[in-house]
């Protein structure tokens, strides 16, 4: 089987190097520094870990990492460019000496022989599963900073486990036992940003008819987890990163300041240091927020998880024997997806699958990709069905699926019904996406996958 891949890879060579100022920029001074696993930003911005004191260079210039191909030198849309011998480069990957030019900056880079380094033999942490090397590496380093009370941020395509990755590091530290609050930045208007931040008192504005209590309060002694940083108004980053500083918050129309004791967990699915450079996000609070970083593959780039990840699906739908029913020419056609929903996407395909196979049939997983992750079907540029409609819509539909081929057709009904059932929830839910995930029976990062990918919007949470 395919599974037997599991747990026998311990060790990830990672291939890492140097970087210093070339003499002729030398005179500012500066030695060696090492690309390890952790980035290196080289920029204008005292909070890099490589400053350059250059009118040229961007705040935030380029970033350096060691992966298994070679030092990695990412561009962060500087203003000027990264040149490699009078080339502006924008990703690339670098195994020998190299001289770059940032600026009127030259740096040079240094391999070093390549690094062995040892990743979890457990192919889980908490709830997660994989089995390839990268993420085991990744699971490797959660644990070292679960204990911490280091604020990490976690990147990563949609679907890619990011939540799930939050709410592992708070199982596994000391914080556990206390709350585990999620903020949605994703869906803060930025008039009620810093009251669904802060909390407000009764009365401190227009609406505010009840006092409501800061998540910071409410995670008080847990952990925050803020979803969707990068969407955060700008107006309201200086007030949020005074408040991770000082470890104290005061509600709207509140008088004085409370302190507060919580570990903050960040996500987004935005390339967030590339954003300083285009002037939407704070580079302060960048760096407080990304003391760690745990960039999260996107599924095509470790499809061997996807046996594993398989299997603990179907356990966590009530039937692990019925791995057995999955078959290596099923996990063949899954592997070689290219997943544009990652881990949700496979999670949806398995739990349609396994409802759909008859008992002791083979569960068809690869039948159903792509059903759910259709592109969105805006309402305005579909047939007018009313909200609600939902399996009237799909079988009015059946006229213009004569002639079609059967996956095609099914996956346009279905995303018709996804469509028609979120508008319908969302108007009766009144848009809050809480109330909608209770009713649907879903997570609420589900409930708002679907509402992004329908164009339907959503208000902001009222917890
Ligand atoms: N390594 C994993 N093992 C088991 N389940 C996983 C793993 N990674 C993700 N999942 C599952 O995939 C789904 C999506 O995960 P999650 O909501 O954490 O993604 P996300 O990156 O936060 O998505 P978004 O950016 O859209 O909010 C969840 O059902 C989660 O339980």
């Amino acid at each position: 089987m395919l599974d037997a891949t599991v747990g026998t890879k311990n060790r990830v060579e990672v291939r890492g190097g140097r970087i210093r100022l070339t003499k002729s920029s030398a005179a500012r001074g500066g030695g060696w520094i090492e690309i390890g696993t952790d980035p290196v930003i080289v920029g204008r911005n005292a909070a890099c870990q490589l400053v350059l004191d250059d009118a040229k260079v961007s705040a935030v210039h380029a970033e350096f990492v060691a992966t298994e191909q070679g030092v990695r030198v990412r561009d962060l849309d500087s203003r000027n460019g990264t040149f490699v011998g009078g080339v502006r480069v924008g990703d690339i990957y670098l195994l020998t000496s190299t001289k770059l030019r940032l600026g009127e900056t030259e740096i040079q880079f240094e391999p070093l022989r390549p690094e062995r380094i040892t990743v979890s033999a457990i192919p889980s942490f908490g709830p997660l599963v994989a089995s390839s090397p990268g993420m085991r590496a990744i699971f490797e380093r959660l644990s070292k900073m679960a204990p911490t009370d280091l604020t990490v941020l976690i990147t990563g395509e949609t679907g890619t486990g990011k939540e799930l990755v939050a709410q592992a590091l708070h199982l596994a530290s000391a914080r556990s036992k206390k709350p585990f609050v999620v903020v949605d930045c994703g869906s803060i208007p930025p008039t009620l940003a810093e009251a669904t931040l802060f909390g407000h008192e009764r009365g401190a504005f227009t609406g505010a008819v009840d006092k409501r209590l800061s998540p910071f309060i409410e995670a008080d002694g847990g952990t925050i987890f803020l979803d969707e940083l990068g969407e955060l108004p700008l107006e309201v980053q200086p007030k949020l990163l005074r408040a991770l500083a000082e470890r104290r918050i005061k509600s709207v129309g509140g008088s004085s300041y409370r302190e507060v004791d919580v570990r903050v967990l960040a996500a987004t699915r935005r390339d967030l240091v590339r954003a300083v450079n285009g002037g939407n996000f704070r580079s302060d609070l960048y760096f407080r927020v990304a003391q760690i970083k745990i960039e999260l593959p996107a599924l095509r780039q470790r499809v061997e998880d996807i046996p594993v990840l398989v299997r603990r699906m179907l356990k966590d739908l009530g039937d692990e024997s019925a791995y057995e029913r999955v078959s290596n020419m099923t996990l063949e056609r899954l592997m070689r997806h290219d997943w544009p929903g990652n881990v949700r996407e496979l999670r949806n395909a398995v739990a349609v699958a396994f409802a759909l196979a008859a008992e002791g049939e083979e569960i068809d997983i690869a039948a159903h990709l792509g059903a759910l992750t259709e592109t969105p079907v805006h309402p305005s540029s579909s047939p007018s069905i009313p909200p609600g409609a939902g399996g009237g819509a799909a079988s009015s539909s059946f006229a213009s699926m004569k002639g079609r081929q059967f996956q095609e057709a099914k996956r346009d009904v279905l995303a018709r019904f996804e469509r028609d059932y979120f508008a319908a929830l969302s108007e009766d839910a009144k848009g809050n996406v809480s109330e909608m995930a209770r009713r649907a029976g879903m997570e609420r990062a589900h409930v708002r996958a679907y509402l992004r990918r329908h164009g339907i919007g959503a208000k902001q949470e009222q917890e």
